[in-house]
């Protein structure tokens, strides 16, 4: 059998998703054994919308991990790079608002959003790093971040049996609920290929988030990352130790 295409060319990224728009869910559904339900309460939970505020699902696919957000009563907002699946959210669900963007590039000013999630999204970025400096520039300064992703077991008996799973059931799973299965082959792949939980903890500080942790769900299944952008007194005291200015008393400029 030929290896997926794991180059993430945003083009190629875009049209696989408008092709499994439709039957999208009901795949997940399927593939994850009715886990899904559970990961996206956990997600939820974490982001914990407030009335008032303004949040950002970003790679929103079809809404899914868009609407408990929007039940809370917090404004929402769902971005995606696919027509399809944009559309498809739209039709589930008009009275939020969905936009076409990518997440490497949000179409959004500086410091706009209370808090800012992505679902099943950052893996399939072509530059994961450039969309987490994205979820940091959008977001106000003492916001909240969330992202849920597969990642590995850590346990070495559980990963195996997860890895054997993906190999040997999730394509007979996909042949009988998708309509593109070469797609799911790529779904297989990335998340073998996606770093693991430790690894995605430092890409996270690396773009400047603080407070950065996660929870495993379903013994390491998914990971639910979180952190903070730090408030603006220490945004500015670490921009001044990253570039060695720091102020003396009684000095100026
Ligand atoms: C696996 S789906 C997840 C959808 C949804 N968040 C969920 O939890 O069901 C991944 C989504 O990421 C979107 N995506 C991938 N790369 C993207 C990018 N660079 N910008 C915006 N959306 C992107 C795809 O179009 C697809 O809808």
């Amino acid at each position: 059998m030929s290896r997926a295409d794991l180059s993430k060319d945003p083009d190629d990224v875009s049209g696989m998703f408008d092709h499994v728009a439709a039957g999208y869910d009901r795949t997940n559904t399927a593939l994850s054994v009715g886990n899904d339900f559970l990961w996206r309460i956990a997600t939820a939970k974490a982001i914990d919308p407030k009335p008032g505020e303004r949040v950002l699902d970003i790679a929103c696919g079809t809404g899914t991990s868009t609407l408990p957000l929007a039940k809370s009563g917090a404004t929402v907002v769902g971005v995606d790079f696919s027509p399809e699946m944009i559309a498809e959210a739209g039709r589930r669900h008009p009275k939020i608002e969905f936009r076409q963007a990518d997440a490497m590039k949000l179409p959004f000013g500086d410091d706009e959003f209370d808090a800012v999630t992505i679902s099943f999204g950052l893996r399939n970025v072509q530059d994961p790093k450039q969309a987490l400096a994205e979820m940091y520039r959008v977001l106000k300064p003492g916001g909240r971040v969330v992202i849920c992703e597969f990642s590995k077991p850590p346990r070495a008996l559980l990963r195996a049996g997860y890895f054997a799973y993906l190999k040997v059931v999730a394509p007979v799973v996909v042949g009988i609920t998708s309509s593109n299965p070469e797609a799911y082959r790529y779904l297989v792949e990335s998340i073998r290929e996606w770093p693991d939980q430790g690894t995605l903890t430092q890409w996270i500080r690396g773009v400047g988030f603080t407070r950065v942790a996660y929870r495993n769900l379903t013994a390491g299944v998914v990971a639910l990352h979180r952190g903070r952008k730090p408030e603006d007194q220490a945004i500015r005291a670490a921009t001044a130790r990253r570039t060695g200015r720091s102020r003396q008393p009684g000095t100026t400029g």
